[in-house]
């Protein structure tokens, strides 16, 4: 039988991804031990493990190539995609918003802002929802540059601690939405191996409660 693969988000979101794969009871040594293999088995199980980039996640569970992914809602959000959002893992918790420099007053004057942002589709919304006509520019990381630079007004970024905003002369203007790891379902998989799908995900959701409790 076809293994049940699940794409996992590497960088940030791995850590916590594989320890709550452990603690469901499922034995990660070959993703702990995976050198430089991006497919990894679960032992005893009929699962496999593929690490890959956030935005990847959700085309191969887009696409069925994936049956599961674990993503941040950053990306949902700003990819779209068609699967069914699941879960909220409860980690990887950050927030949208809109940054600027220090002492500068975002809706003063008349001129078009800039923004810029690595989540041009988030920022777009946000400020179509606000009736706001702004230009926004893609910029790929370190987005807090942008307005130290003068290339943009101001950025919409993750924010966690605060500690990249604060240390580069940066202030939140306003916050848009709560981030956090997300499990995603390709729509055909659930349909076709649902068997075997729907006891991952209740034991998820049981380990999700539990922890609530705790
Ligand atoms: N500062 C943060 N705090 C908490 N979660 C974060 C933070 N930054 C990113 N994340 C979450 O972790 C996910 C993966 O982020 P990570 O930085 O590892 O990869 P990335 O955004 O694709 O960037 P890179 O190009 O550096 O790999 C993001 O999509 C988001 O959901
Ligand atoms: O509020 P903080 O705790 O400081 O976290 C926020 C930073 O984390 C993310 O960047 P990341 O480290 O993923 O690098 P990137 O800017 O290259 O995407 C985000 O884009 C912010 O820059």
């Amino acid at each position: 039988m076809k293994p049940i693969r699940i794409a996992l988000t590497k960088g940030r979101l791995e850590k916590d991804t594989v320890e709550m794969f452990e603690r469901l009871g499922y034995d990660c040594t070959a993703i702990r031990e995976k050198g430089r293999r991006l497919i990894l088995p679960v032992a005893g199980t009929n699962l496999e493990i593929v690490l890959a980039k956030a935005a990847d996640v959700a085309t191969y569970v887009d696409n069925g190539v994936c049956d599961i992914g674990v993503v941040g809602k950053d990306t949902i959000m700003e990819m779209g995609g068609t699967f069914y959002e699941v879960a909220d893992l409860g980690f990887g918790k950050c927030r949208f918003a809109l940054a600027l420099p220090q002492g500068v007053d975002f809706y003063e004057g008349y001129h078009t802002r800039r923004i810029a942002s690595k989540y041009v589709n988030v920022a777009r919304g946000f400020f179509e929802r606000k009736n706001m006509d702004v230009s926004i520019v893609k910029i790929e990381g370190s987005v807090e540059l942008a307005p130290i630079l003068g290339l943009s007004d101001a950025i919409v970024d993750i924010v966690e601690t605060g500690t990249t905003l604060r240390e580069n002369g940066l202030v939140v203007a306003e916050y848009i939405c709560d981030v956090s790891a997300r499990l995603i379902v390709n729509i055909a998989s659930l349909k076709l191996r649902k068997a075997e799908i729907e006891p991952l995900i209740a034991r998820i959701e049981d380990y999700l409660a539990g922890e609530e409790t705790e």
